[in-house]
């Protein structure tokens, strides 16, 4: 028995110590990589990724430069953080760098069936991409949706008419509004009920545990080959809850799958998303991967950009009064469900400076280098694993003048959008892997962003004092506030 756990100590502490030594002959065998801070035997920089990376890679681009490189283990991490070095990446060398690391807590049976975390730009991946720009975010699908997303948005209304002088955890409220909009644009069925907030944590809940366990730091990303034993758990952890959600999607396509076979599909059935990926072939596990993914990526980043919003017009009761006026101006009695919300300079000027203060997905989701290529003159070798530091980008006065202040002005007059073309403003990232939903991301915003200014007056519990808004921020896959925003709203005479 002894014996055994002297062999596997040894045995678990010889095997990094291997990996790295081999690995760190390969690494110092390439030459010309992007320079970066000195490593640390066997655990290489780590240490000093452990909190904030988005903010420690930051620093290190002031010292090393706009590109730089770093060791997790035995994995070469290569970090932009200019519009330059993120150019060449998103756009010169989009098709060498479009391949995505999984991390080893979403490595499952189910892989080949990914969408956001597809390894590749494989035909799979090809086939949600070109179905979802299609039928969920063109335009004439987005026309299509708003009944339904009138329908939601009234239903978050009456909610908070109903609860008036309650407390009200935002993140909650924009979740379940969320969820039910696209759990009705795929299946035609709510997820949830506003008022079962176990359920909606318990969703909530489920999908956050696969987004944590992804960027948490995992021994298996940094030492694969000890991957398959899963020592920390995460890749058990994952899919149980995956199987868990999988559950909701999972009796819908077989109730849909009997009536098209009985044909007994109801007279006013409207077709929808499933209908689609049914026609085109979808099995059941595909679909509920996909119907998983979009849930993931469609949801936090808006909750967490309309949460950000808030906190900023919370704190900044000038620039809240302007939007106000603006909205009251344009509007006039006009619902805000059949205007056209674009047209609105200063609003959008807002939910652009949100996006540009707290890019939402910081460092974009990772890259992987599909075959070595040059950036910046340096070399990018196969499989390392690239991130575009968007949130350095954002906060560099070089690009910004007073990058850390809230100050929507400005956008107004300025022609940088977030559609991918100007690498200074990336928050839905850029060239072939570009957020597809960010259509549908803004429409959310802007709906019920501007219903909640329009509509309320709003208060912090306890009479906090608004200007003195704690603004920490806690780094994942998606930049959430460390503290969730609670707000009393009051609807207005
Ligand atoms: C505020 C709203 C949103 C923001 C800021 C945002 C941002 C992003 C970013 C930065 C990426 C990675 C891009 C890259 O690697 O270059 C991404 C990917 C993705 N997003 Fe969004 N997103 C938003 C809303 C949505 C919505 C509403 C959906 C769908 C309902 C969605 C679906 C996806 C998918 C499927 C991918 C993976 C694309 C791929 O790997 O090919 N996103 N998003």
């Amino acid at each position: 028995m002894e014996f055994n756990f002297l062999l596997s100590s040894l045995f678990l502490f010889a095997t990094p110590l291997f990996l790295w030594l081999l690995a760190q002959k390969y690494i110092t065998s390439v030459k010309n990589l992007p320079p970066g801070p000195r490593p640390w035997p066997i655990i290489g920089n780590m240490h000093q990724m452990a909190k904030n990376p988005h903010i420690v890679a930051a620093n290190f681009a002031k010292k090393y430069g706009p590109l730089i490189s770093l060791r997790l283990g035995t994995r070469l991490l290569v970090v932009a953080s200019s519009p330059e070095a993120a150019k060449e990446i998103l756009k010169t060398q989009d098709r060498h760098l479009s391949g995505r690391s999984i991390p080893d807590a979403l490595q499952q049976s189910f892989i080949d069936y990914y969408f956001v975390w597809a390894r590749d730009c494989n035909e799979h991946w090809k086939s949600c991409r070109t179905l979802c720009r299609a039928e969920l975010f063109s335009a004439k699908a987005i026309e299509g949706q708003s009944n339904l997303r009138n329908e939601k948005l009234a239903h978050m209304l009456d909610f908070l008419n109903d609860t008036q002088g309650n407390v009200v955890k935002i993140e909650e409220l924009i979740f379940a509004t969320l969820i039910n909009t696209l759990s009705n644009i795929l299946f035609s069925k709510d997820f949830l009920d506003l008022k079962d907030d176990v359920a909606a944590h318990r969703l909530k809940f489920g999908l956050f545990k696969i987004l944590e366990n992804s960027v948490t730091p995992n021994v298996s990303d940094f030492f694969p080959i000890v991957g398959g034993l899963d020592l920390q758990g995460l890749r058990k952890d994952s899919l149980n809850h995956l199987d868990e959600l999988s559950s909701f999607s999972e009796a819908l396509v077989k109730e849909r799958r009997a009536r098209i076979a009985n044909n007994t599909v109801l007279v006013d059935h409207q077709k929808d998303f499933l209908d689609q990926l049914l026609e085109n072939n979808f099995t059941t596990a595909q679909i509920n991967i996909l119907v998983l993914e979009l849930c993931i990526a469609g949801t936090d980043t808006v909750v967490t950009t309309i949460e950000w919003a808030m906190a900023e017009l919370l704190k900044n009761k000038s620039i809240m009064n302007k939007v106000q006026e603006e909205l009251k101006r344009e509007l006039q009695s006009k619902s805000i469900m059949n205007s056209d919300l674009s047209k609105l300079t200063y609003f959008n000027a807002c939910i652009k400076e949100t996006l540009r203060l707290h890019p939402v997905v910081p460092v974009l989701i990772p890259r992987r280098a599909i075959e070595s290529c040059e950036v910046m003159n340096y070399k990018i070798p196969q499989n390392a694993q690239v991130w575009v530091n968007v949130w350095a980008i954002s906060h560099d006065p070089k690009v910004w003048e007073d990058p850390n202040t809230f100050k929507p002005e400005r956008f107004i007059g300025s022609n940088v959008d977030f559609t991918g073309h100007d690498f200074e403003f990336i928050p839905f990232g850029g060239g072939r892997r570009m957020c597809p939903g960010l259509p549908s991301g803004v429409k959310s915003l802007q709906t019920m962003l501007a219903s909640l200014i329009l509509e309320y007056d709003w208060f912090l519990p306890n009479n906090e004092d608004p200007a003195k808004l704690d603004m920490t921020e806690k780094f994942g896959v998606t930049l959430q506030r460390e503290k969730p925003l609670e707000v009393i709203f009051k609807r207005k005479e």
